[in-house]
């Protein structure tokens, strides 16, 4: 028997477990009509693509879906891990991540809605994604092209299956992406690279991907699943904290000052849990000065 890595309503417990295969029990949240969000009890959610049969590329509304599924893990203090994917396989039996923006709804200006408004919508996306405070794995179980492919770029990790195929089309479908998409795949595999990969258009697999740095490991596409299980059990038996204030020192590396936002942003949670900083409050509430004689200048 096949298994599919990602089916709606996906009940595992009715599922043949493969030889290695670890498995967890999703819940699906939410109504959508693009995607698949799913939630499991030991904090990991599951956030999928569901237009199979375009490959997963995405219009407006898929990204608006996304947006609102990414935010509402954002906003559940269980939820540490996410798994990225697409669902599959497409009734030629094909898989995909995501093969971008949906050229056939691509007007003048942008992707076009039901409300005929152009939008460059995953932009946001990526944002949300990237200034996320919880770990994002991206799992390809096929074609990570276009946009498709700056959205696994922009996971923290990435792990692939071993048909999987990645590339960047821009310059063929008159697109670009100057942002992430670029300056943050020169980070990644390095400036030589990342010319390589946008100049020419070619297509990559996920061996080629792997030496390059772009992924993090490659797995079975049955076992793909599995594997994203796997590496988000580990990265939650570590410092939830730890790995927040990690993330955003890696992002402030390359973000500038919204990456330095963010890092920030932790420092100050961190702060206002201590009594120095509760004493200021507490000062300004009772109407009196600040008392910090406790607080020491320690080294
Ligand atoms: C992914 C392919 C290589 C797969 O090839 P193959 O297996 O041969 O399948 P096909 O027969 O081509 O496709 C099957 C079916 O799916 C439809 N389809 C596939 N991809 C798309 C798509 N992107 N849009 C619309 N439809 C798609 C295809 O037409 C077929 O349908 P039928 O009805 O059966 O004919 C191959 O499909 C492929 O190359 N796809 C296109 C990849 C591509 O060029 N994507 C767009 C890149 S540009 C982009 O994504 C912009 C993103 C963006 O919004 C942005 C904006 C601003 C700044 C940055 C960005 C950013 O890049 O993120």
């Amino acid at each position: 028997m096949t298994l599919k890595p990602i089916t709606p309503n996906n009940n595992n417990m009715s599922r043949r477990v493969l030889p290695g295969e670890i498995i967890t029990s999703w819940v699906s949240v939410g109504e959508y009509k693009d995607i698949l969000l799913d939630k499991s009890t030991e904090g990991i959610a599951r956030v999928a693509i569901n237009r199979p049969e375009k490959r997963n590329a995405f219009r407006p509304q898929t990204i608006s879906e996304l947006c609102d599924a990414f935010i509402r893990i954002r906003e559940d203090p269980k939820i540490g891990v996410v798994l990225f994917t697409g669902v599959g396989p497409s009734k030629d039996g094909k898989f995909a991540f995501c093969s971008g923006g949906d050229q056939a709804i691509r007007g003048s200006g942008g992707y076009l809605g039901d409300d005929g408004i152009p939008r460059l919508n995953v932009l946001d996306l990526q944002r949300i994604i990237r200034s996320l405070p919880k770990v994002v794995i991206a799992l390809v179980p096929g074609f990570a092209i276009g946009g498709g492919h700056v959205l696994h770029l922009i996971c923290d990790l990435s792990l692939a299956a071993d048909n999987a195929i990645f590339g960047q089309t821009g310059p063929k479908v008159g697109s670009f992406d100057a942002g992430f998409g670029s300056s943050y795949l020169a980070r990644v595999v390095g400036q030589k690279k990342a010319r390589e990969i946008w100049f020419l258009c070619r297509k990559y697999g996920a061996k080629e991907a792997l030496d390059m740095g772009l992924i993090n490991a490659i797995s079975p596409i049955n076992l793909l699943e599995s594997e994203g299980v796997k590496w988000a059990r580990e990265i939650l038996q570590n410092s939830p904290t730890a790995i927040k204030c990690l993330k955003f020192s890696f992002n402030a590396d390359t973000d500038g000052l919204a990456g330095i936002q963010e890092l920030a942003g932790q420092a100050t949670h961190l702060f206002y849990t201590t009594d120095e900083s509760k004493e200021g409050r507490n000062a300004f509430m009772e109407k009196r000065d600040p008392d910090f004689s406790e607080s020491k200048w320690l080294p």
